[in-house]
C-alpha cells in the first residue's frame, strides 16, 4: 500500500531493525505495525480549536428542509434566487454598505435574525456538514461564500 493510499495523516516507513514496515501518525509521531483504517487526528497543538463561534444570514428556498420562516410562511423563492440574494449580501458587507448584524436580522430565514445572525458557539457534530466545515475553515473576522445546506444556503461570519 503506497502512502497515497493511506488514510490522511499517515506514512508507510522501513524498520531498519527488522525490516518490516510500519505506519507512523504524522501528526503525534506515534508509530504503529497494523496498517492504519482511519484517518491521523492532528494532536491537539492548538491548530484547530475546540469551539467556534459564528453568525450567519440564511436564505430559504422552496427546496429547503422547512420553507418557512420568522419572515414568510410560506417560502417559494428558487435555490438559484436564495444564492443570487446571499451573493448580494455578502457584497454589501465587504463594500462596508451594510453590517452582517444589520442584513442577518432583517433578511435570515433562520431564528437567529433576532440575535443578528449569531449562533453561539458550537464545536463539530453540532451543525449540518457543510456547515460546520465551512466555519471551521474560516478565519476570525472572515466571510465564508455561499454555503448550501438542506436548511438552505448560508453566508457566514466566523466571530471566535
Ligand atoms: O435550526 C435553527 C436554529 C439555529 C439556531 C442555533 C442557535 C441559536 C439560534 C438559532 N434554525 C433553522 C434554520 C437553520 N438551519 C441551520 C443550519 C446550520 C446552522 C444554522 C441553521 N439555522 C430554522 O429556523 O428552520
Amino acid at each position: 500500500m503506497s502512502n497515497e493510499e493511506l488514510p490522511k495523516g499517515w506514512e508507510k516507513r522501513l524498520s531498519r531493525s527488522t525490516g518490516q514496515h510500519y505506519y507512523l501518525n504524522v501528526y503525534t509521531k506515534e508509530s504503529q505495525w497494523d496498517v492504519p483504517t482511519k484517518p491521523a487526528q492532528p494532536c491537539d497543538n492548538g491548530d484547530e480549536p475546540e469551539e467556534v463561534q459564528c453568525s450567519h444570514i440564511l436564505v430559504k428556498h422552496v427546496n429547503s428542509r422547512r420553507p418557512s420562516s420568522w419572515r414568510e410562511t410560506n417560502i417559494t423563492r428558487s435555490k438559484v434566487e436564495a444564492i443570487d440574494l446571499i451573493k448580494s449580501y455578502r457584497e454589501q458587507i465587504m463594500s462596508g454598505k451594510a453590517t452582517f448584524s444589520e442584513l442577518a436580522s432583517k433578511y435570515s430565514d433562520c431564528s437567529s435574525a433576532k440575535r443578528g445572525g449569531d449562533l453561539g458557539p458550537f464545536g463539530r457534530g453540532a451543525m449540518q456538514k457543510p456547515f460546520e466545515q465551512a466555519a471551521f475553515a474560516l478565519k476570525v473576522g472572515e466571510l465564508s461564500t455561499p454555503v448550501d445546506t438542506d436548511s438552505g444556503i448560508h453566508l457566514i461570519e466566523r466571530i471566535a
